[in-house]
């Protein structure tokens, strides 16, 4: 088996990415954070510029590991059982960051949204133009998937970050699946997982999917599960 801390390529990330949904349509937090450390390798890959984006991520995964080493893990297993944990402890704060600054909810919400991100920069790499640039493709992702919850001076240094990558063809070839030709169809086949119509979906999307409801409406869990996405909907970076 490929190992990941000295082997990395973005089809095992994938994998780990779908191996994150269990028969049940859970989403497993252990494959979710395999494939997340996965992704910060690639980052420290891309040069200090974006040590601080990949330090933000590790902590963000730090926080979540924690909590599956806790005395609580069982209550981690997926992010299904962590939101109606945390929900009906009254674990998360919903107002502002106060009690609990680091709860799981808070934390996987921002790593889902930045899987956003990845979904549509994947997909504007696989669908442009050999000499499109890979810092506008990134801009374009990060607008429509991030932007509005980072303050100004993040947005700026994302900015100058994302300038400093190489290009397409050279971007492409660091995902080590072969050639550009050859990544790009690898992300077409991987598309259809990260996106419309396929159940590991769920993994990726920013609103965290929760799956068809495990219980009847208006029981406990299926009050938790709806408390949860209004938070998510209203939730903004002062949180
Ligand atoms: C290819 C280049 C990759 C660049 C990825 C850029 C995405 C932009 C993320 C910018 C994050 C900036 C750092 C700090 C952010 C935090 O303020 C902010 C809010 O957290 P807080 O409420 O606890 O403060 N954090 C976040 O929103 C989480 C951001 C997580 C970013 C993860 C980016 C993953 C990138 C993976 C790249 C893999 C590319 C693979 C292609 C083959």
């Amino acid at each position: 088996m490929a190992d990941v801390d000295t082997d990395f390529n973005l089809k095992v990330v994938l994998v780990n990415f779908k191996q994150c949904l269990s028969e049940k349509e859970e989403v497993l937090m252990d494959p979710y954070l395999t494939g997340w450390k996965g992704l910060i390798k690639f980052l420290n890959n891309l040069g200090a510029v974006f040590a601080f984006i990949s330090k933000d991520v590790l902590t963000k995964v730090q926080i979540m590991e924690k909590f599956r080493n806790s005395e609580q893990k069982e209550n981690y297993f997926s992010l299904q059982s962590m939101v109606k944990y945390e929900i009906s402890n009254n674990l998360v704060d919903f107002q502002k960051r106060a009690d609990h600054p680091d709860s799981g909810c808070r934390t996987i919400l921002r790593l889902h949204r930045a899987l956003h991100w990845l979904q549509l920069f994947l997909d504007g790499l696989r669908t442009s133009q050999e000499d499109s640039k890979t810092s506008s493709l990134c801009t374009d992702s990060y607008n429509i998937a991030l932007a509005t919850y980072h303050p100004w001076l993040i947005r700026k240094a994302v900015t100058v970050a994302f300038c400093t990558l190489p290009s397409r063809n050279a971007f492409l070839e660091t995902m080590n699946v072969g050639t550009p030709e050859e990544a790009v169809e690898m992300l077409s086949d991987a598309m259809p997982f990260i996106g419309q119509g396929h159940p590991a979906r769920k993994c990726l999307k920013p609103d965290l999917n929760l799956g068809p409801p495990v219980s009847r409406p208006g029981s406990q869990s299926t009050e938790n599960i709806r408390i949860y996405l209004n938070y998510v909907n209203s939730s903004k970076t002062n949180l």
